[in-house]
């Protein structure tokens, strides 16, 4: 049943078209702080690292948890382009989801209040910018004009007011914010306390560093494109795996003519990972991104690539050529990219009519241990 806070308003928009995707090494606690806001949705938890440790999920969610071995087991030897010891796993969760629409978020972040001290529903503002157009073709100046007591200022011209689908939602963080280990080596006590109240389009032909920890978007527009880059144990870089997932699908984005938000909502984010290790896993980040982001800058689809998918094999094929100079490792990404795809396909085909619903049932989601997944009720 969809929950309604004070004033009325439901805490559990769309409830049935939204998955909750959770990657986690860590623990789960944090979803009692949730339970107003997302105890309604279903979970999707992909359970990063050892696959014996047993998480546990706070009484009341409904969820599905998928670890390392079910991983294996579901997609057998396409698993390799999931990452493993990173949180660019939660892709898999992307993968496996059968929603519109996806909602993603770390494990150390909690609810954030905005200034009049009222406990901020992350859904429901993701919901708001995802169900209301974009303006990525002429920057409107008073932020977003769908939004409540606002409008399109003068000069905005009327034929671009329409807007176009809006595919991503990307939300910010109070508190400790999303810097790399430099900047967080350097500034180790800066908290991010200014909460804008605004919601912008990015630009179309405009990249921005996409942060997966309170991020929003319509899996049926982009979501073959949400690859969340192979990193982690085995690779040369890690903490740039939505990095990578953001650029890829602005570019894709701009070639299908969707639109990318970003601003409130905010959540609370506790934890600081450490900036010594961080440096470890992103040093080569820090440089490769002098040559990936002039890389997306550049990139020139063709007219051919008219759906997510093929924008993003296409995308694969580019980097194999124009990135793998800088390092062996890009032809490897541009193989997963692949795998990724074809990982996506299979699980995801076509559905062509209510008949070949029934040739496509959905993925049996169990755990590694044969067990049925037992919805939590
Ligand atoms: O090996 C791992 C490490 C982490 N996770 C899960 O990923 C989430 C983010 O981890 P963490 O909070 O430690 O990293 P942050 O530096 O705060 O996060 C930023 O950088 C890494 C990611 O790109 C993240 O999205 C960014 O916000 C958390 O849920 C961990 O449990 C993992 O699964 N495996
Ligand atoms: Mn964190």
């Amino acid at each position: 049943m969809a929950g309604y806070n004070l004033e009325g308003i439901e805490a559990a928009p769309l409830k049935d078209d939204v998955d909750i995707v959770i990657p986690t090494i860590r623990s789960l606690d944090f979803l009692e702080q949730w339970r107003p806001f997302l105890q309604h949705y279903h979970l999707i938890i992909v359970q990063d690292g050892d696959p014996s440790i047993k998480i546990k999920v706070p009484e009341g969610y409904d969820y599905e948890l998928y670890n390392r071995n079910d991983i294996n087991r579901i997609l057998g030897p396409r698993a390799n382009c999931i990452s493993y010891k990173d949180g660019g796993c939660r892709c898999f969760g992307f993968m496996v989801s059968k929603k519109k629409y996806i909602y993603t978020i770390d494990d150390d972040c909690f609810v954030a209040k905005d200034p009049s001290g009222k406990e901020i529903n992350v859904i429901a503002q993701h919901i708001k910018n995802l169900e209301t157009p974009s303006t990525p073709h002429y920057f409107n100046t008073l932020y977003d004009p769908f939004r409540e007591g606002t409008d399109f200022v003068r000069g905005y011209p009327f034929s671009l007011r329409e807007g176009v689908q809006t595919a991503i939602s990307h939300g910010l963080w109070l508190n400790i914010p999303d810097y790399d280990a430099p900047t967080q080596l350097v500034k180790p006590r800066e908290r991010n306390t200014r909460y804008v109240d605004a919601v912008m389009t990015i630009p179309k032909g405009v990249l921005y560093p996409m942060c997966g920890m309170n991020l929003a978007f319509n899996r049926e527009l982009v979501g073959p494109a949400m690859y969340f880059g192979l990193m982690g144990e085995g690779q040369p870089i890690s903490r740039y795996d939505d990095m990578w997932a953001g650029w890829a699908a602005k570019v894709v984005c701009d070639q299908l003519g969707f639109g990318v938000k970003t601003g409130m909502p905010y959540l609370w984010h506790s934890k600081a990972s450490n900036p010594f290790v961080n440096l470890k896993k992103e040093h080569k980040g820090l440089h490769w991104q002098e040559d990936m982001v002039p890389f997306f800058q550049n990139l020139r689809l063709s007219k051919e690539s008219d759906t997510a998918a093929k924008c993003y094999m296409e995308i694969s094929k580019m980097t194999k050529e124009k990135l793998t100079k800088v390092d062996p490792y890009f032809e490897k990404l541009a193989d997963a990219m692949v795998t990724w795809i074809e990982a996506w396909e299979e699980l995801n085909p076509p559905v062509k009519n209510e008949a070949s619903e029934e040739l496509n049932p959905p993925v049996k989601k169990t755990q590694s241990d044969g067990e049925d997944v037992k919805a939590k009720g």
